[in-house]
């Protein structure tokens, strides 16, 4: 009787030592979640720019913790503590998509838009004059070029007037080229193949001339990506509301055993914060760069997941228990080997990778310099 006693006492003590072990890693890793996204916001808001991180791996973020945050909305065997570290890093995501969609589309679109106006009233100014006096009979007015149809090798040789500019819709003879440089967008750069074909194909003169760049294709997809991610919850909360309701959370077995639906809505999580990797990875190798990028942000990521799995395996190691948290360990484990990987990455391409000479500053129509100098490049070739 008293042996039992002990033994119980001891066991007490045990499960007391674990207890706190699994808090304490549970504790950290709320703190890395906590300021995981700082480093890369600061770095993007310095650069003023978000080029550096795929937004692409950033959404995945936002969906997944959705489904995150569902899950625990579902789960009455979630902590208010778990609901609230996803809380806390959901919104830290936000700020970070919201703030690259505004450095890489928003800003840029305005910056350029602006550069191009004061270049047209710029060469309006100028141009007449110079012209006049160095050949004043070789004046042309441009036709109007039809919407979508590439300008001809001769369209630009001569001066534009004003009319001609207000009515061709043409863009400004190089109204892009004086900004100064910058990196290719996150998104540009994913795109890269299939922009640079749009910029190789006209070479209108020795003179390069470049176009104002439609927004990537891809934003479309992404702006319906997030819709949907932000329109989840309030679909879901009604979901969540009417399932608890009707399987009156019995169905719920928290007792290391599995829900169903939390199951399927854990897997699915693991796929997309899985997946999620990629983009960014392949950005990387494509950029050949990791130029914009802060690795704090993936070394606080890499030691969050790390001991959010050790926080679970210090408490138990019954199999029961481990199966039915298997989605959550087994995301975590792989975002931890993928963020390893992406440090490699950094620490390969900042040693050997590519270099710009030119600034990522985002203040500036980059891509519409860099769209000048392939077709310049092209020209010189061909
Ligand atoms: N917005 C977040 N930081 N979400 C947490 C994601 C957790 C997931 N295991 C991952 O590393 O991808």
């Amino acid at each position: 009787m008293e042996m039992d006693g002990q033994r119980h006492e001891r066991m007490r003590r045990d499960m007391g030592g674990k207890d706190d072990l699994s808090f304490g890693f549970g504790f950290i890793s709320l703190v890395c979640w906590g300021v995981a996204e700082i480093p890369q916001i600061i770095t993007n808001f310095q650069t003023k720019s978000g080029h550096g991180v795929s937004l692409a791996f950033l959404l995945t973020w936002v969906v997944g913790d959705v489904f995150n945050l569902v899950g625990c909305l579902l789960e009455p065997a979630t902590l208010p503590k778990q609901y609230y570290t996803a809380l806390l890093y959901t919104t830290s995501t936000i700020a970070l998509v919201l703030q690259s969609m505004y450095y890489e589309h928003i800003r840029r679109w305005f910056k350029c838009r602006q550069i191009n106006v004061n270049q047209a009233a710029e060469e309006d100014q100028k141009k007449p004059l110079r012209t006049k006096s160095d050949d004043p009979g070789r004046i042309q007015i441009p036709r109007a070029t039809p919407k979508g149809s590439t300008p001809r090798r001769d369209q630009y040789h001569f001066y534009m007037s004003p009319r001609s500019l207000a009515g061709s819709g043409t863009p400004p003879f190089r109204s892009y080229l004086r900004a100064a440089k910058s990196g290719p967008s996150a998104m540009e750069a994913l795109h890269n193949d299939s922009s640079s074909e749009d910029e190789a194909a006209p070479i209108p003169s020795n003179k390069s001339i470049s176009r104002p760049r439609p927004i990537p294709r891809s934003a479309a997809g992404y702006g319906t990506f997030l819709a949907a991610s932000v329109n989840l919850p309030l679909q879901t909360k009604g979901l969540t509301e009417a399932y608890v309701g009707f399987t009156a959370r019995n169905l719920l077995h928290e007792q290391g055993g599995e829900n169903v639906y939390g199951q399927w809505l854990g897997w699915l999580m693991a796929a997309i914060y899985m997946g999620g990797r990629l983009p960014q990875i392949w950005l990387n190798i494509k950029r050949g760069s990791v130029e914009g990028l802060n690795p704090l942000m993936f070394i606080f990521a890499l030691v969050a997941n790390a001991t959010y799995v050790a926080s679970i395996l210090v408490r138990t190691t019954e199999w029961k228990k481990i199966k039915a948290n298997m989605p959550w360990l087994l995301d975590a484990i792989v975002c931890v080997a993928l963020d390893l990987l992406i440090i490699l990455q950094y620490i390969y391409y900042k040693n050997f990778g590519r270099t710009r000479s030119s600034s990522i500053n985002g203040d500036n129509c980059g891509d519409y310099v860099e769209a000048a100098a392939s077709t310049k490049a092209h020209h010189v070739v061909s």
